[in-house]
């Protein structure tokens, strides 16, 4: 579904942030990725997502050598990925129901088709009080589960989230990582970015571990 081969990235004329890579993401997969901080566990996500050119190697998305892929041709691949950003990235204009509806609006869907599931889900991560509020006033652990809901809710066939519990309890961060774990058993491959050693213990997944910009893997 993802691979890459003997990938490297360094921005600008800085030094090599990513060294030799060479994994796949298979279909219907769950993982970890993990390491130091500023071990480019970000850096990665952003690769897998194409908003990151490698500097060396081959990345085949979806069947697909992305540097044979048009620029105009990336959204299109990019929608098949369910992201959740650090930082969120939600906008502050649309309410959350608006934000979490947004990926279904955009593939052109009527509101009569998914108004039921867009609550739902937003219910499911408790958020059901705040349905029709903006993201300013949201605090960090309501707008990341807005964020969360917004990356699974059309169903993507990968989802990349970087530091999905970093701002909730540990309930929560359970209720999140069975929602995560709900979404791969209906076909989706997860790859969660984290330093929660206490999340990863609760998964016997496969973890890929960053250290010095070269990866390990541990199935
Ligand atoms: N846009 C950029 N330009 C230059 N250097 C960058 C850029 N983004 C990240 N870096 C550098 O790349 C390295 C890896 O950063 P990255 O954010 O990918 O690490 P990380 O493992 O996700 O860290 P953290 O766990 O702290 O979020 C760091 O040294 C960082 O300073």
């Amino acid at each position: 579904m993802i691979h890459f081969e003997n990938v490297g990235l360094r921005y600008g004329m800085g030094p090599e942030i990513l060294k030799d890579l060479t994994f796949t993401i298979p279909k219907g997969s769950f993982q970890f990725l993990t390491g130091p901080s500023g071990a480019g566990k970000t850096t990665l996500l952003r690769l897998m997502f194409l908003s990151l050119k490698p500097t060396r190697g081959l990345i085949r998305s979806f069947e697909r050598d992305i540097s044979r892929i048009p620029v105009t041709e990336l959204p299109m691949l990019r929608r098949r990925i369910g992201i959740v950003f650090q930082d969120f990235r939600l906008l502050d204009h649309l309410t959350t129901y608006e934000n979490v509806a947004l990926p279904l609006r955009v593939r052109g869907k009527e509101e009569a088709s998914y108004r039921k599931d867009v609550i739902e889900l937003l219910k499911w991560v408790g958020l059901g009080e705040r349905i029709n509020v903006l993201p300013p006033v949201l605090s960090g652990g309501e707008k990341q589960r807005t964020a969360i809901a917004r990356a699974l809710i059309d169903r993507p066939e990968v989802l990349l989230a970087d530091e999905p519990t970093g701002n909730v309890d540990p309930p929560m961060a359970r209720r999140l990582l069975n929602l995560f774990l709900e979404l791969n058993r209906l076909g989706t491959a997860v790859v969660i970015a984290t330093h929660d050693l206490g999340l990863m213990d609760q998964v016997n997944a496969r973890r890929m571990i960053l250290t010095d910009g070269r990866l390990d893997l541990y199935e």
